[in-house]
């Protein structure tokens, strides 16, 4: 958008002036950086002699600092490049204050760009026109890489504004929401509203939940909070880091580039099928299935699975001793087993435990004349006796224990009680004939972790604290300057913040994986219980709150909805509440006078329609049009719209209901949505979520229309024949 008065340019120049002084002091910053990096290296070369003296610990691990030091700078710098500087505070006497995503101060240490996230800032976010805390003017810098393209301001207090004080723009807020969307979540460090800032500030300690209805902001809000906490908590975070989880390896992608956006490169990103190390899932479960495999009681079966009989196994030992041929059958090595793992030993880690207690019961059967130390002594080195033990109490993984429930019988034995006979047949057919491991199976595979245990280590050698490098070593002057500066930075068994999106949809088991990586950790945890598509709500909480256990809890909902049009939102909100009327509604804030557009459409006209529908969308938006569709209907929509894969690049996407949650594109086309409505038990919150996935054109297609009947107001959608 281009400058309409002259006024407007001229307060965009001013603006240029001061952006462009601070991108030349960053680039003195990057000089100077670079340069101590450089001094670093060389001295690093100079220093190194292959012997290594205590003064030399002492230079290298300086070293080491400096270049540390500098080569994080560089990284916060270099990520800088665009939009630095996003804010102008006119405090009342005339102070001003710049605003930016990192502090630069200049060469007199004065601050030239305050970082959005220190306490200063703060008022950029908080002050209104009903409580200006001394702000008179706000001003929005809208840029375009280093070029200043457009300011947005607030007055917040007229009286206070002295005569030469303009105030131009519409707003940035409206500004950025009508922005075309591309296929990445942005920041929105310039348009944080006072709501959604006391969230991003709000302490760490403790649980802090986000509830609020879809395109609230509770995505972007959390991310900017977790950047926040790396900022004011960098010691104590450092020592363990912080998670985020999100649903799929596509919505990890969608929001990969906000925190690198906001300076913060430091957090592990993952889709709750890549949470376990080693192991990288995408395929999701038929809705059944999954529900079986998220249940709580699996833990019954898993656990009963990895304590109980390993196919395969050796049903009799037998072994010459104290002059007589002993031997335990398969009943008495199966309480041998019983024995060692009833205390809930973890499998891997009892071979020592299994080996004494097998050797207490052949020694039972000697019937005296030889002492336990005597027969011990004999049996324990045996070969016989060890390859028994060998075959007998292998290390497992998860995996194997895991693959042997494909087996109906086995996975029958393992769910007696617990699973009925129909659930056992869909269970084990689900990993029969499948290539890897589904989403649904990593926590099961996390929980057969926890029960099997990792084998002992053996105990180190000498030799295996030698080093060939000095920078595996930890010397008496590393020691010495920890303590010297009162380092606290605590050690995590786990992540020090786990941050998790779309918690809503957690199963119990996926809970209980996560709360395996935050042990110690503060969490934010983010959801919208009408988007749930878990069935059993109960059941995921109560696995929630064993996984925070009693730390303290802090609720924020958030109640005005960013992303849709008000047109789109409206219909939205009348199908779910027509199913659930409790359902708290946010609001939308933007109108468009374009009302959403549902389409009739026989079986054979639907491919068509929906391409007619396509085409005309990528016309009337700039950005991405989304294709929500019926799980079953993925690959014919796929062909119908790959034609326009030349034409528009990645503009246009087919996707599920399901996997659909917590995207956004300008506009939508919803494929036969009362099937949709129709594919789980718990459909009409998927079909919410499915319509309010559009910011700007909403076009339904499909054969029915009995969806519509049941809305309170039938003319919030276009009728159209298609
Ligand atoms: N203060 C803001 N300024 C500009 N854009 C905003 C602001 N708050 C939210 N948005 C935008 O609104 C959209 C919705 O945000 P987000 O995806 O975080 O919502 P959500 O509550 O997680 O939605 P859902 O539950 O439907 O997934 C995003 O495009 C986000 O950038």
């Amino acid at each position: 958008m281009e400058p309409s008065t002259s006024i407007e340019q001229a307060e965009i120049n001013r603006e240029q002036a001061y952006v462009d002084r601070v991108y030349a002091r960053l680039a003195a910053m990057v000089e100077s950086a670079t340069a101590v990096r450089q001094e670093g290296r060389e001295r690093g070369l100079l220093d190194y002699t292959g012997q290594i003296k205590e003064e030399d610990y002492r230079s290298l691990f300086e070293r080491d600092v400096l270049v540390d030091h500098a080569v994080r700078r560089l990284a916060v710098l270099d990520a800088q490049r665009e939009g630095l500087v996003f804010g102008r505070l006119d405090h009342r006497g005339g102070v001003v204050r710049y605003v930016g995503r990192i502090g630069v101060r200049d060469a007199e240490h004065e601050p030239l760009v305050i970082d959005w996230r220190a306490p200063a800032a703060a008022v950029f976010y908080q002050a209104t026109a009903a409580e200006p805390q001394g702000v008179v003017r706000r001003r929005v810098l809208r840029s375009q890489g280093q070029r200043v393209v457009g300011v947005e301001d607030d007055l917040l207090d007229a009286e206070a504004a002295p005569a030469d004080l303009h105030v131009v723009g519409d707003g940035a807020l409206m500004a950025a929401l009508t922005a075309a969307r591309g296929g990445r979540m942005r920041d929105i460090v310039a348009t944080i509203q006072q709501e959604q800032d006391r969230v991003i500030r709000a302490p760490a300690p403790g649980v802090t939940l986000i509830s609020g209805g879809p395109g609230t902001g509770k995505t972007v809000v959390a991310l900017h909070r977790a950047a926040y906490l790396l900022y004011t908590e960098r010691r104590r975070i450092q020592g363990g880091g912080v998670l985020v989880v999100g649903p799929s390896p596509v919505f990890m992608n969608y929001i990969e580039r906000v925190l690198p956006a906001l300076g913060e490169h430091e957090a592990t990103l993952r889709s709750l099928g890549e949470v376990v190390d080693g192991v990288v899932a995408d395929r999701t479960d038929p809705y059944p299935v999954a529900v079986i495999k998220g249940s709580d009681r699996m833990r019954r079966v898993l656990s009963r699975a990895a304590r109980g009989p390993v196919p395969g196994e050796p049903q009799e030992l037998r072994l010459y001793a104290g002059g007589r041929m002993l031997s335990l059958d398969a009943r008495e090595l199966a309480a041998v087993r019983t024995d060692v793992l009833r205390r809930g030993a973890q499998r891997n880690r009892a071979r020592a435990e299994a080996v004494r207690t097998l050797v207490g019961a052949l020694h039972k059967k000697v019937g005296g004349g030889m002492s336990r130390a005597e027969f011990d002594a004999d049996v324990r080195e045996r070969d016989a006796f060890v390859d028994f033990v060998d075959l007998w109490w292998s290390t497992l993984t998860p995996a194997q224990v895991l693959s042997w429930l494909a087996d109906r019988d086995h996975l029958a034995g393992a769910a007696r009680g617990v699973l009925g006979p129909a659930e056992v047949d869909q269970l084990a057919a689900s990993w029969v004939g499948v290539s890897g491991h589904s989403v649904d199976d990593v926590p099961l595979l996390d929980e057969l972790d926890s029960l099997l245990g990792e084998p002992p280590m053996p105990a180190p050698t000498r030799d295996e604290f030698d080093y060939d490098g000095v920078q595996e070593v930890t010397t008496s002057v590393d020691r010495d300057y920890t303590g010297r500066r009162g380092d606290t930075t605590p050690q995590y068994d786990g992540y020090a913040h786990v941050l998790v999106d779309e918690a809503q949809d957690l199963s119990p088991m996926q809970w209980r994986m996560l709360g395996r990586r935050g042990r110690q950790a503060s969490w934010t945890i983010v959801g919208d219980p009408a988007q749930s598509s878990w069935p059993d709500v109960a059941e995921a909480e109560s696995a929630r709150d064993s996984a925070l256990g009693n730390r303290n809890r802090r609720t924020f909902h958030l109640a005005t909805n960013y992303r849709n049009s008000a047109e789109i939102f409206d219909l939205a909100a009348d199908v779910i509440s027509a199913e659930l009327p409790d359902v708290p509604l946010p609001r939308a804030v933007r109108e468009t006078g374009q009302l959403p557009e549902h389409r009739l459409a026989g079986e054979a006209e639907r491919p068509e329609a929906v391409t007619t529908a396509v085409r005309e969308l990528l016309d009337v938006v700039e950005g991405t049009v989304g294709v929500i569709v019926p799980r079953e209907r993925v690959r014919e929509t796929l062909d119908w719209v790959a034609p326009f894969g030349d034409e528009a690049g990645q503009r246009v996407v087919v996707t599920t209901g399901l996997a659909s949650k917590g995207l956004e594109y300008d506009a939508v086309v919803v494929v036969e949505p009362a099937e949709i409505a129709a594919e789980s038990p718990v459909g009409v919150r998927t079909l919410y979520v499915v319509l309010t996935r559009a910011t700007q054109r909403l076009v339904t297609v499909g054969t029915d229309s009995g969806w519509l009947d049941r809305l309170r107001d039938r003319s919030r959608v276009a009728a159209s024949a298609g």
